[in-house]
């Protein structure tokens, strides 16, 4: 495979993490995940990972249950920090060297994340796993997957999870809902199409910086999405 990029952003959704579970991790799925990383950082392409939580605590859920909300997303944040643990080891067990970092400062834990200590990290051969989300409460790991991109000046962002692109409406509320082969930023945000949230879209838009929305189980594989294999949807600019 050569590379048909330098440096890529992958957001790997928590909720996918946990498998046909409904909480927690499934070691299997975990692994496969983390082989298909190892296999394009092996091809030489630069790999950045935002981990989202939603399979262990989202922030929303709790607010709904009574704790305050920057609590509960503070809790959220943890979550994804978990998530982002385990990812980094499976990685290193795939025999490539990864380093997690943290958007909050825990130094027992993980380095705390700078543009230039995960750039030199990238430019070192480390797959870099970057938890804790924005570090601030009220946004979400999709939005913090963009902004870590247009940081760490990446070509584009991937974004792997339990859907297969971005579809007419929720395929999973809606059977008759119709998949997109690309689509603008405009448009996914003036239509309110859910997958991924409206600031992490308008970012995206304001940065000109291209999503790609794929199934973490599709076939082809995270290196086969990157050549144009497999089924995704593009979110960029009109060409
Ligand atoms: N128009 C749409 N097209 C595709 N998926 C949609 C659409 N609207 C809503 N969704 C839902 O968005 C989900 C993906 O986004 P969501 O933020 O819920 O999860 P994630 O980012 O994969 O997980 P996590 O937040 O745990 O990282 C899909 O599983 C799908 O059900
Ligand atoms: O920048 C951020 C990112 C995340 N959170 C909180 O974490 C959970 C889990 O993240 P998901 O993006 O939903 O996977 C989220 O619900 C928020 O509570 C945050 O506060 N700030």
């Amino acid at each position: 495979m050569s590379p048909v990029h330098k440096r890529i952003l992958l957001k790997v959704s928590g909720e996918a993490l946990a498998g046909d579970n409904s909480f927690g991790i499934e070691p299997p799925f975990l692994q496969a995940v983390a082989k298909q990383i190892a296999d394009v950082a092996r091809s030489g392409v630069q790999v950045a990972i935002v981990v989202g939580g939603g399979n262990i605590f989202r922030g929303m859920a709790g607010a709904a249950d009574g704790t305050d909300r920057v609590t509960a997303d503070l809790m959220g944040m943890l979550g994804t920090m978990i998530n982002a643990l385990a990812l980094s080891n499976a990685i290193m067990r795939q025999g490539v060297m990864s380093k997690p970092f943290s958007a909050a400062t825990m130094p027992s834990v993980a380095d705390t994340f700078t543009a230039r200590d995960a750039k030199l990290a990238l430019e070192e051969g480390f797959v870099v796993v970057l938890g804790g989300g924005t570090g601030n409460p009220f946004f979400t790991t999709d939005t913090a997957a963009t902004l870590r991109a247009i940081e760490l000046e990446c070509d584009v962002v991937l974004k792997g999870t339990k859907v297969d692109g971005v579809y007419s409406a929720d395929p999973k509320k809606d059977p008759t809902a119709t998949r997109y082969d690309a689509i603008g930023y405009d448009e996914v945000i003036q239509q309110n199409l859910k997958v991924m949230d409206t600031a992490a879209f308008a970012l995206a838009r304001d940065n000109a910086m291209p999503i790609v929305v794929y199934a973490l189980d599709d076939e082809a594989g995270l290196s086969g999405v990157l050549e144009g294999r497999g089924r995704s949807t593009r979110v960029g600019h009109p060409l």
